[in-house]
């Protein structure tokens, strides 16, 4: 079981404004890639990472993330696209062309910086026992409604069907790679490989996310991901 994780990491970051590429900016001194990739190989899962980075951010990433990778592993990086879809697409492709027994691949935000490895751990479990997508997911904490373009609230679906998606998710790499070429064939893009899926027709199963697996967009979650390595004595 080859089990490969690419790693879109090739955004701007600019809802977070902080100078940089989201990528690269630093919690405690430790950028967020360096985090989500260190979870990665800690879930014990994962021997391969491919990481999509900005084109000009190729060297560098490669300096910071090449000693994550385990004695029998190894840490890639490709150049990303202009859109996260491009991204992903870009460092599957690496990863099928270049390592051998690519059969489940992970996708993974450098954003969710401080997944838990358990959580990686389900996500891998639960392709390898036979489910082609499998994504983690938190239930939905407040009322949702559905508005029109004018902001005219038009439903409130009832929030117990519904649920918040984190990453990684897990595909067999062959549904990931069929569902993103019919998503580039139909001009099609997502931010989310588990939608890319389902329009196949695959079913996509769930398994519990974790609070910690947050997406850090702004400022504020910045701040978040800064208390919970307090919180932790810094170990998060
Ligand atoms: N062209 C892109 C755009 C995004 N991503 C990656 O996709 C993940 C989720 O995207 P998001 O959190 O929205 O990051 P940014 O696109 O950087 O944020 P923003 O929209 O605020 O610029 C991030 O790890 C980001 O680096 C990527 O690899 N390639
Ligand atoms: C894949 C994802 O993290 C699931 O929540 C999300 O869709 C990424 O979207 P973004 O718009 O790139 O933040």
């Amino acid at each position: 079981m080859g089990v490969v994780a690419l790693v879109p990491a090739a955004g701007r970051g600019e809802r977070l404004g902080y100078g940089m590429p989201k990528a690269l900016v630093p919690v405690d001194g430790v950028p967020l890639l360096v985090r989500a990739v260190r979870g990665l190989f800690d879930s014990g899962r994962v021997r391969h990472v491919v990481i999509a980075a900005r084109p000009s951010d190729v060297d560098v990433v490669n300096t910071v993330t090449a000693p994550l990778a385990p004695a029998d592993g190894a840490v890639h990086v490709v150049a990303g696209g202009a859109e996260r879809s491009d991204s992903v697409r870009l460092a599957l492709t690496y990863a099928l062309r270049e390592i051998a027994d690519t059969s489940i691949v992970l996708v993974h935000d450098a954003a969710r910086a401080f997944t838990p490895a358990a959580v990686v751990r389900a996500v891998v479990d639960a392709v390898a026992a036979g489910h082609p997508a499998v994504i983690p997911v938190l239930p939905v904490v407040d009322t949702v409604k559905q508005v029109d373009v004018d902001g005219v609230v038009v439903a409130t679906p009832d929030r117990a069907a519904l649920r918040v998606v984190q990453t990684p998710q897990g595909f067999d790499a062959a549904v990931l790679l069929r569902a993103h070429e019919a998503a580039q064939a139909a001009g099609l893009g997502a931010t989310d490989d588990a939608g890319l899926v389902e329009r196949l027709g695959v079913p996509v199963v769930t398994v519990p996310g974790h609070a910690d697996a947050m997406k850090i967009t702004t400022k504020f979650d910045l701040a978040v991901a800064e208390a919970l390595l307090v919180g932790t004595g810094g170990a998060a």
